[in-house]
């Protein structure tokens, strides 16, 4: 299945910018695009994201099976999958290992509290600096089917999950209803996080 050119330039444009930002070291890191129902345009695995040409994004469907055979998506496509099966108005998913969302996600226990931050009017229904966001920390696991099912446990939990979580001592994903917003929220996330980071902060 060819990708849509405009996904595919979403999709490099965004790890031009996430690599810029220092956020995707070696290989690390995979972005998507939801084409449709069952259509997801994502980054093959083991590409570096701050040179991604247009080639370097496939097609999946809703469960992650690649569309072309034998193409190796990313190794963490099931997450994508699951933000999006979970959240209809997902539209882009961004995920990267950056120093702050690394460091911070090793101390912290299973969320890190922002507040008082006024880039918190970034995330969804957060109309003022005083709104607080509990932003879910997982462990990580290799078993990305066994992560994500944790992953639905919490969602199961959380009347209203935040657009973001992160992985310990690994990463954040982070969603929006389309490439601009996801990257958006992604952007204020790290800054918040910088600044807990250099704040030397407690957790909660
Ligand atoms: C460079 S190691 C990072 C990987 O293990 C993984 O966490 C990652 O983010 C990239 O995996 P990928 O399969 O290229 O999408
Ligand atoms: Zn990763």
């Amino acid at each position: 299945m060819s990708i849509p050119a405009e996904a595919a330039a979403a999709i490099v444009a965004a790890g031009r910018r996430m690599d810029a930002l220092g956020w995707v070291p070696a290989t690390a890191g995979n972005i998507s695009v939801r084409l449709g129902p069952d259509r997801i345009a994502i980054t093959r695995s083991g590409r570096h994201k701050g040179m991604l040409e247009a080639g370097d994004v496939m097609a999946v469907d809703a469960a992650g099976a690649a569309i072309e055979p034998g193409a190796r998506p990313s190794y963490e496509t099931l997450l994508h999958c699951g933000i999006y099966r979970r959240f209809p108005g997902a539209g882009a998913v961004l995920h990267g290992h950056s120093v702050a969302n690394t460091v911070l996600s090793r101390r912290a226990g299973d969320a890190i509290r922002l507040a008082g931050y006024e880039l918190l009017k970034v995330f969804p229904g957060g109309p003022t600096h005083e709104t607080a966001v509990d932003l879910p920390v997982l462990d990580n696991d290799q078993d990305i089917a066994r992560l994500q099912a944790a992953l639905d446990a919490l969602w199961d939990a959380t009347p209203e999950p935040p657009p973001g979580y992160l992985i310990r001592g690994h990463g954040v994903y982070v969603w929006g209803p389309g490439m601009d917003a996801a990257m958006a929220r992604l952007e204020a996330l790290e800054f918040m996080l910088l600044c807990h980071l250099e704040e030397g902060r407690p957790m909660r």
